[in-house]
């Protein structure tokens, strides 16, 4: 590889996993598997090291992956947060090992090998035995301050327990260390994941792709209602800062210990051993019963055990300040991700409501983790000719933890001369017309505002029960009256008669009246209902009910201009213009017309508070209040007809400040927005 080669790499490389990092970090959206992840940043730390000359600069080898997001007040940690560095491979993980001895001048080690627990990081400050904070791993330095979200986990103690033996144990003075951070990781189970994700569909929300993106996606929810409604866990395995040091443990085992002493959730089994040999063995037992744990393990975590050894080998660090950026006593060993090959028997394409083709593998069905596994997602078009699949090529297939099946790459040995390159369609496979380029993505599109699928895809939509919820319509029966032909467009549901239905089914006379009355009865649906099933792109549930809560009838809504709609909170450019750009077509307005004249009234949410003193006021609370809580301040606020939201921005009217305000408050200042105390606030909405 010549210089400029590694360097374009190099460049591609730093690109992409600054995407990813964004996208699995800050939005807990991956794209792309661990596995894969993993893959590229190892490529590109080889060619960093190979090509000294091109490893200046920023780069996501030398930082910690930065979860900081907007309206969490920010918190520096006492004691770094680190990652660990990590492989795949039994023969690097010997030569972690040989370098340790190396190092310490002896060959006879203690090591711990602990589950590595797939969740989200946080460290928690407990001052005299009692919680006070919990902030997540942020850039390594400094995180947010998630301690309201933290509280709501139950079987987290928010005191440690008494140590029962220090009564009679000499050495012992105070029961607790004045300041300790605690580090562990935050988790949901399978089962709970399920359940959430199942609400979110019925929402018509978009689903998380595993447990651990959903556990990082409710960590940073601004409202810790929400946050309590979903059963969040916590499992404590590390020492961050500590003060004074404690006689007691000097080394990560008998830091375990402690954890359990003091009534904190622990890993469910750790191993303490000597010798690399016996590290190995123990990851087999782990690896053999991990799957019963409560929490997904992508690993293995193997710690050198004694805390002084651990001081001797350090931290890599990074940069001239030299951050710390993963602990050289440690090493992660991974599991990979289950896998198993198959073939693909043929590509299917599926258009979606919205136009968007997708390419599906058709598989020779294969057992993957449990289940069977006959399609598996091929992303995009640039995502086949990447990987070059080709429809008879075998191919591995992997699901890590995610729901939907995804094809990984080509088995090139098994490749046959019959295997011909893929080519991917221009045209719409329903509908013929030429596919269009996303503006902006890779996803190609059928423009087709008339394309059979597109239009089957809306009605189902809007008659599902994310929209209108319109009782006896599911997709059988929408299909059923497009093909007879009793429907072409969705107002035409509102013109359908019993008369018309009754030849479609024997002796179908009270199923027909039923779906007739079904859709009779959602003419007055709530207002974000009709919203929703409009299908506007990028508004979900969630902004459907904020465009509702705003405009109060269809009709103000398609004439909001743009600078109505970016008034919302919340409401980015991209949400307003999609907004602006569909009532602005033609065809749009005409089917919201006719809509109407079929009969749709939908109904508005109720009116806040009439007169309310905070009706249309946006309120952001920061610090500690000295008598309402964060809860009630809350009711306060939506009883005034106020919002409350996380974040300080120049369309907050006020901020609620007490003790401890953080950088929300000076937010609030830079940006001139009014800042009101307890009292103050009272006075406002007449309570005092
Ligand atoms: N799919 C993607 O697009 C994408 C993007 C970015 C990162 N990632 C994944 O995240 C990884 C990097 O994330 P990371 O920096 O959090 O590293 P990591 O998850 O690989 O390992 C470090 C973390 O492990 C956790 N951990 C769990 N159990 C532990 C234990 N017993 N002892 C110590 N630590 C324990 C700690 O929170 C620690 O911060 C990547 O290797 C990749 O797998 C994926
Ligand atoms: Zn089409």
């Amino acid at each position: 590889m010549t210089t400029a080669q590694a360097q374009a790499r190099i460049e591609q490389l730093r690109a992409e996993l600054v995407r990813h990092d964004e996208r699995y970090y800050r939005e807990a959206r991956p794209e792309i598997g661990d596995f894969e992840y993993d893959a590229l940043k190892k490529e590109l730390a080889e060619l960093e090291t190979k090509f000294p000359e091109l490893a200046a600069g920023e780069t996501p080898t030398q930082r910690v992956g930065d979860d900081r997001s907007e309206g969490f007040v920010r918190v520096k940690h006492r004691m770094a947060m680190t990652t660990l560095d990590n492989t795949y491979d039994e023969t690097e993980l010997r030569e972690f090992h040989a370098r340790l001895v190396k190092a310490i001048g002896s060959d006879d080690l203690a090591y711990t090998v602990e589950p590595k627990i797939d969740g989200v990081a946080v460290s928690l400050t407990y001052e005299n035995g009692k919680l006070m904070r919990a902030v997540t791993r942020g850039d390594g330095e400094e995180g947010d301050d998630v301690t309201a979200n933290v509280k709501t986990i139950r079987g987290l103690p928010h005191a440690l327990k008494a140590d029962e033996k220090s009564g009679d144990d000499l050495f012992v003075t105070a029961a607790f260390p004045e300041v300790i951070e605690i580090r562990g990781e935050i988790f949901l189970r399978d089962a709970e994941f399920t359940r959430i994700n199942q609400i979110q569909e019925e929402a018509g929300e978009a689903l998380y792709a595993n447990p651990r993106n959903l556990a990082a996606g409710t960590i940073k929810q601004l409202d810790s209602k929400l946050v309590a409604t979903r059963r969040l866990e916590i499992v404590l395995y590390g020492l961050g800062a500590c003060k004074p040091i404690q006689a007691g443990f000097d080394s990560q085992s008998s830091f375990q210990a402690q954890l359990r002493a003091w009534g904190l959730p622990v890993v469910e089994k750790f191993w303490a051993v000597r010798g690399i040999d016996a590290v190995w063995a123990s990851i087999g037992e782990l690896d053999a019963m991990r799957r019963g744990f409560a929490y997904a393990t992508d690993g293995a975590v193997v710690k050198l055990d004694q805390f002084l050894q651990q001081a001797v080998v350090g931290y890599r660090g990074a940069g001239q300040a030299a951050r710390k950026l993963s602990p050289r006593w440690a090493c992660a060993y991974k599991f990979a991700p289950d896998r198993a090959e198959t073939r693909i028997n043929a590509i299917s394409l599926q258009v979606g409501r919205t136009g968007a083709v997708t390419p599906v593998a058709e598989l020779e069905p294969v057992l993957l983790a449990g289940t069977t596994v006959k399609r598996a997602t091929l992303h995009n078009a640039d995502e086949i000719a990447r990987k070059d699949v080709r429809v008879g090529d075998f191919v591995l297939v992997e699901k890590a933890g995610e729901i939907i099946p995804a094809v990984i790459e080509v088995v090139m040995a098994k490749r046959t001369p019959e295997c011909v390159a893929y080519v991917f369609p221009t045209e719409c496979p329903v509908c013929e017309t030429p596919l269009v380029r996303e503006e902006g993505g890779v996803k190609w599109m059928c423009p087709n505002v008339a394309c059979p699928e597109k239009v089957r895809r809306k009605i189902e939509h809007f008659a599902s029960k994310a929209s209108l919820d319109i009782d006896g319509l599911g997709e059988e029966v929408v299909d059923l009256l497009l093909t007879k032909g009793l429907i072409k467009t969705i107002p035409d549901l509102f013109r359908l008669k019993v008369e018309d239905l009754l030849p479609l089914k024997k002796s179908g006379e009270v199923w027909a009246t039923n779906l007739v009355n079904g859709i009779a009865a959602r003419r007055t649906a709530d207002l974000w209902r009709v919203i929703h099933g409009l299908g506007i792109p990028q508004v979900g549930a969630a902004s459907a009910k904020d465009l509702a809560r705003r405009f109060r009838s269809l009709d103000a809504l398609a004439t909001a201009g743009l600078n109505e709609l970016v008034q919302i909170e919340g409401f980015g450019e991209k949400t307003a213009e999609a907004v602006r750009k569909w009532f602005g077509e033609e065809t749009n307005r005409a089917m919201v017309a006719e809509l109407q004249v079929a009969g749709l009234a939908p109904t508005p949410p109720a009116e806040a508070a009439a007169g309310g003193a905070l009706v249309g006021k946006t309120v952001v609370l920061t610090g500690t209040l000295p008598t309402l809580s964060r809860e009630q301040a809350t009711e306060k606020i939506e009883t005034a007809g106020g919002k409350v939201s996380g974040s300080v921005s120049r369309k907050t009217h006020y901020v609620l400040a007490g003790e401890e305000a953080g950088s929300k408050l000076e937010k609030a200042k830079s940006l001139g927005v009014p800042v009101l105390d307890e009292a103050e606030f009272l006075k406002l909405i007449g309570e005092n």
